[in-house]
């Protein structure tokens, strides 16, 4: 569905925020991109929204150039971004005006969504909160139905019962035809809403793995050992170490998001080491 290839981009002469990025993206699954401050999320979106242009590469959606911006692409793509501003309208008008874009946009889902998330839609948006904004504009993207949703930190600020709530609301919905990304670095907000993980680092992807294959290749174990060095990864934990493992059958194995991303960040070629076969 969506295709980048060999893309090279920087915002200053010299200094390339991604060199030679290569990444394949499939309708029906979440993928959860992650990386450090900085690491290019936002810059990523923006260029697969054919926002910002790859100076060398090409980002191709259904096998169309996205920087072209086509019609079409822009009726199938939502990108709900870190930072935005509303107008001041109602949500019931805002949902009046934007919905005729695209053209599946579901009106259940979106009344569904604004009563779970406890959103009133006939206050004027820019006089609701913050998180209250973001629950309605998610509420939007996802009712929108587009083939392709890029979330930018979905649950920066939204209180604790509301992460939970949106969590459920995605889960529970059937979307073989969609491809979501949802870009974070709060990892422990999104371990149940991916099916696929991809760890942005120095201009390129360094891990890229579904949750199949990681649970095929590692296993996650808390252990009593004080031997660090025995583990492919391991953090020290109250009453011995959390560690990253070869995968191995039996009990005690949890998979722990924000434990691989600190591995993969720190020890990125031997835990992809695993995946070719441990060789
Ligand atoms: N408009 C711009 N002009 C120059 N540099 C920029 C611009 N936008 C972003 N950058 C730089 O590009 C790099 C990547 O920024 P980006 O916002 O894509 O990262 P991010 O992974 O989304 O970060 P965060 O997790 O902090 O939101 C950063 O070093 C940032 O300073």
């Amino acid at each position: 569905m969506i295709q980048l290839n060999n893309i090279s981009f920087s915002f200053k002469k010299g200094e390339p925020l991604f060199n030679d990025l290569n990444w394949s993206l499939q309708p029906g699954k979440t993928y959860g991109l992650l990386g450090l401050n900085g690491a290019g999320k936002t810059s990523l979106f923006n260029i697969i929204s054919g926002m910002l242009f790859p100076s060398d590469g090409a980002c191709t959606f259904d096998g169309n150039v996205v920087r072209n911006r086509n019609p079409q692409f822009l009726s199938e793509l939502f990108i709900v971004p870190e930072q935005f501003e509303l107008p001041a309208m109602s949500g019931d008008q805002y949902t009046q005006l934007h919905a005729p874009f695209y053209p599946r946009f579901d009106e259940q889902l979106m009344e569904r969504s604004l009563s779970e998330l406890q959103v009133n839609s006939k206050k004027k948006i820019s006089e609701l909160s913050f998180g209250q904004q973001k629950k309605f504009l998610l509420s939007f993207a996802l009712a929108t139905r587009t083939k392709l949703l890029l979330l930018d930190e979905p649950t920066n600020g939204m209180d604790i019962p509301s992460k939970s709530q949106f969590r459920k609301l995605q889960a529970s919905l059937n979307q073989p035809d969609r491809c979501t990304v949802i870009s974070t670095h709060q990892v422990r907000d999104l371990g149940s809403m991916i099916d696929h993980v991809t760890i942005l680092k120095d201009g390129k992807i360094i891990f890229n793995h579904s949750l199949d294959e990681i649970f095929e290749h590692l296993s996650f174990i808390k252990t009593e050992s004080d031997q660090p060095d025995k583990f492919i990864y391991s953090e020290e934990v109250l009453g011995g170490l959390h560690t990253i493992q070869p995968f191995k059958d039996g009990a005690g194995n949890e998979f722990d998001l924000e434990l691989l991303f600190n591995g993969v960040i720190q020890q990125p070629e031997q835990i992809n080491k695993q995946f070719n076969g441990g060789e």
